[in-house]
């Protein structure tokens, strides 16, 4: 098989496309894969909830100031369960909150220098129970205690005032991400689409270079003829046919005459219009069973199944009448050719291509020999003379399969 240099570029240039497309579609998919692990944790976590913690914790601010005006003005122990409430809440209040922080890996980063106010409003709940239950009994406890409450109002306002913000920035990005997400969506299934409708134009491109190929591997270029190579493979699987189904397979040997003085005397591009003007005039003289190949420069083979010798015989005057009186003003007026013909056709006996073509060969031999422009015919020996019937008894008779005793020479008058 020939393919020229620029075929080769041209097929290596689609390699180097289809590699930079999975490269790209590589990175873009690493790419996308990063934001979207990213993206999924931002919008996997819900900060509804936690909003509504803190919330809640903040306004607990105002009911320690209560319970602790309620049990200053005056510290009996009837007060006591408010305060213990309290503190049971806050209490509660302060585990759930820790409990959200380390539940959102997003946010924890962000408020990781509250861990020691937390621990200090931990460690204060305790104190302000035991300094309420000591003030009942001595009234001495009354100011550390209002202290304690006020430090406490501060510290849990800090905490969270700033938990607060920590949550509504986080919420804030959450929010930001699925609008990037919504806008990328389009942009996403377009470049998808462009990828993949990218790759199918590769690979479409290279399945029809790959057929371009491998019709030329099987064509002739000059006449869109088809060449040896196809003759042989189609030949050989037209031969089984007609032995399994007993019919006749015909196969012609056509070479051009005096084809070197065309040449010679008007130019190798004039010979080339010859050949194909030839081509189309024999062409268009062949059943579509038929498989016309151009086997040489200027000589074609006709390979025709399910046809007897005397349906073969008539195409092949018809050709060589066709043929010589064909006008080739083209290349110079009143310029005829003439084309002879080795005629053979298969006997019942096996035959190879090989045989047959070595019979139609022969033929053409003497079609030359004996003048040119001319039909001849040879036989493979089982056929008997002015009939086209096979005879298998005779499939057994000996070789040589080029007997005299089976040439037949038609020449027409
Ligand atoms: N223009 C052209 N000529 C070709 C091509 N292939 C072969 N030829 C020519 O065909 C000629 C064949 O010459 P020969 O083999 O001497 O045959 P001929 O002149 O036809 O003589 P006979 O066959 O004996 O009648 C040569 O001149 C080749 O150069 C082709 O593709 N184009």
């Amino acid at each position: 098989m020939n393919i020229s240099l620029e075929d080769k570029d041209h097929f290596f240039s689609r390699w180097r496309l289809v590699t930079g497309f999975a490269v790209m579609a590589g990175i873009a998919a690493i790419v996308i894969g990063v934001y979207v692990n990213h993206a999924r944790q931002q919008v996997g976590t819900d900060y509804t909830a936690m909003v509504g913690d803190v919330v809640r914790a903040q306004q607990q601010n105002s009911q320690l100031d209560q319970v602790l005006d309620v049990f200053m003005a005056n510290p009996v122990s009837v007060h006591l369960p408010e305060i213990n409430h309290f503190l049971w809440l806050a209490e509660r209040n302060l585990e759930g909150i820790q409990n959200s922080i380390s539940h959102h890996p997003l946010l924890e980063p962000h408020v990781s220098y509250l861990s020691d106010d937390f621990k200090l409003l931990e460690s204060q709940l305790p104190k302000l129970e035991r300094l309420a239950l000591q003030s009942i009994h001595d009234p001495s406890f009354l100011e550390p205690l209002q202290q304690l409450g006020m430090e406490m109002e501060v510290n849990m306002a800090w905490i969270y005032s700033e938990l607060n913000n920590a949550v509504h920035a986080a919420a804030g990005e959450q929010y930001r991400v699925t609008q990037q997400l919504t806008r990328a969506v389009i942009p996403l299934i377009l470049f998808v689409l462009l990828m993949t409708a990218s790759l199918f134009a590769a690979v479409i491109n290279l399945q029809q270079q790959r057929n371009k190929m491998h019709k030329l591997m099987l064509t002739d270029e000059l006449t869109g003829l088809k060449n040896r190579r196809y003759l042989v493979s189609i030949a050989t699987t037209q031969l089984a046919n007609a032995q399994r189904q007993h019919h006749p397979l015909s196969l012609m040997i056509l070479d051009l005459d005096y084809f070197k003085h065309v040449n010679d005397t008007y130019g190798h591009p004039a010979g080339d219009e010859v050949l194909r003007l030839i081509t189309g005039c024999i062409e268009s003289l062949c059943r579509q069973s038929d498989t016309l190949a151009r086997i040489g420069g200027e000589e074609f083979c006709l390979l025709m199944p399910n046809t007897s010798l005397e349906e073969a015989k008539c195409v092949a005057m018809r050709i060589r009448q066709e043929v010589a009186s064909l006008e080739l003003d083209c290349v110079t007026a009143g310029l005829h050719i003439t084309v002879s013909i080795g005629l053979t056709t298969t006997a019942s006996g096996q035959q190879t291509f090989e045989q047959l073509y070595s019979l139609a060969d022969q033929a053409l031999y003497q079609a030359k020999e004996t003048g040119r422009n001319r039909v001849d015919v040879v036989l493979p020996p089982v056929h008997m003379e002015g009939s086209d019937n096979f005879h298998t008894s005779n499939a057994e008779k000996p070789k040589p399969y080029f007997a005299t005793s089976v040439l037949k020479n038609v020449k027409e008058t």
